[in-house]
């Protein structure tokens, strides 16, 4: 048996001459950037790297050695293309330019707020609670309606529910903010605390139907699974269901709601608390047709989608990594009418100002499908 310092003096020496060689191979990536530079070729070329990695394998008969030489010249290449973003992100061409950077919001008594629902809705708290009562507002019966409505220029900033800590995302909110080129310019969290209300006078006994958001029953599925007898009716929002409690005048009705929407139209607690978690929020996000972000803000929010491919998001991921970004959140979901590829929704913490962030995003745009940066909030 080989004596182990023996062996790792040959361990340090063979790393020496990789080091030497690896720098060496980095100044060429450096020059290659350059070239790329002046010519406006793509730095990502994945047929150049697949040919690189069949001629430094073919020759090789043991499985692993092969697996493991591919893999460390593809990282080798993709250390190599973050080098070269690294070096070309600084020219804006590299990111979205569409963005403008603000200093805050412009938010007065003549801003024009529209959100989903009808008053009492969580979704006007949430607007109250982000801009304050002094601005105008109105509300629209669908989600859909609040993207339609900013699309039309016929309202400056709409309110939408990203996502619930006991329920999670709110489908399709996403994808609608990506159908109608509308970003992100803020967000904010409510904590939902649903009553079980119904007309005054009227008894947990005597009821037969509930009625809420289906997040509204989802959240409170603890305390509906005690009364099976219940029949459990969806509609369009936690307030809608207040107000057509009310006007439905059932003694044998009632609504999961906020306490303020039972308040508004009138209706008796009958059970306050009835969500199964205490800590129930709700996130929602504030959106424009005007691309722009606070220079303060503190999250970027983007789309991509990738080949259902082995470390395809692996690869989009290391971008974060490499340059120190943190990602606060991801969500994915298939693409419809492409089979095996998928779109992501990342989260990342920082600023459109920032070269970490601006490095990272280059790289993403180029590597991946379908890039768009959602906002900066
Ligand atoms: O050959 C190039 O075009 C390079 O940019 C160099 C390199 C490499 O490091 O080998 C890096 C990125 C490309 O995707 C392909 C290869």
């Amino acid at each position: 048996m080989r004596d182990l310092m023996e062996i790792r003096q040959q361990i340090d020496e063979i790393d020496q001459k990789m080091l030497s060689l690896f720098k060496q191979r980095m100044r060429c990536s450096a020059d290659v950037a350059e070239y790329k530079r002046g010519t406006g070729k793509a730095i990502y070329d994945p047929v150049r790297e697949r040919q690189k990695i069949d001629v430094l394998t073919k020759d090789e008969t043991e499985t692993i050695i092969k697996k493991s030489v591919e893999e460390m010249f593809l990282q080798m290449m993709s250390i190599s293309r973050r080098y070269q973003y690294s070096l070309l992100s600084q020219e804006d061409a590299y990111i979205d330019g569409t963005f403008e950077e603000v200093d805050s919001l412009d938010i007065n008594e003549n801003t024009k707020v529209v959100y989903q629902g009808i008053p009492g809705a969580y979704q006007e708290q949430a607007m109250v609670q982000y801009f304050g009562e002094n601005v105008k507002n109105f509300s629209v019966p669908e989600f859909k309606d609040v993207v339609k409505t900013l699309d039309r220029g016929e309202a400056d900033y709409g309110v939408l529910p990203i996502e619930n800590t006991s329920a999670g995302t709110v489908s399709g909110i996403y994808d609608m903010i990506l159908d109608y080129d509308i970003c992100v310019v803020g967000e904010e969290s409510v904590d939902v605390r649903h009553v079980f209300a119904a007309l005054p006078g009227s008894s947990l006994e005597q009821i037969e139907k509930v009625y809420s958001h289906p997040q509204g029953l989802m959240q409170c599925k603890g305390f509906l699974d005690e009364h099976p007898e219940w029949e459990q009716v969806k509609v369009a929002n936690t307030a809608i269901s207040a107000k057509k409690v009310a006007d439905d005048g059932k003694n044998t009705k009632a609504a999961i709601c906020s306490e303020r929407a039972a308040k508004m139209y009138g209706l008796q607690i009958l059970k306050r608390e009835v969500n199964d978690e205490g800590n129930n929020t709700t996130r929602f996000v504030i959106m424009s047709k005007k691309k722009q972000y606070r220079k303060d803000a503190g999250k970027v929010s983007i789309s991509f989608s990738v080949p259902h491919e082995s470390g395809s998001l692996y690869n989009i991921l290391t971008h974060f990594m490499f340059n120190n970004v943190s990602m606060s959140n991801i969500e994915s979901r298939p693409l419809p009418g492409r089979k095996w590829e998928y779109g992501f929704y990342v989260d990342v913490i920082g600023n459109l100002n920032d070269p970490a962030i601006r490095n990272a995003l280059a790289g993403i745009k180029e590597e991946t499908k379908d890039f768009k940066i959602l906002g900066n909030f």
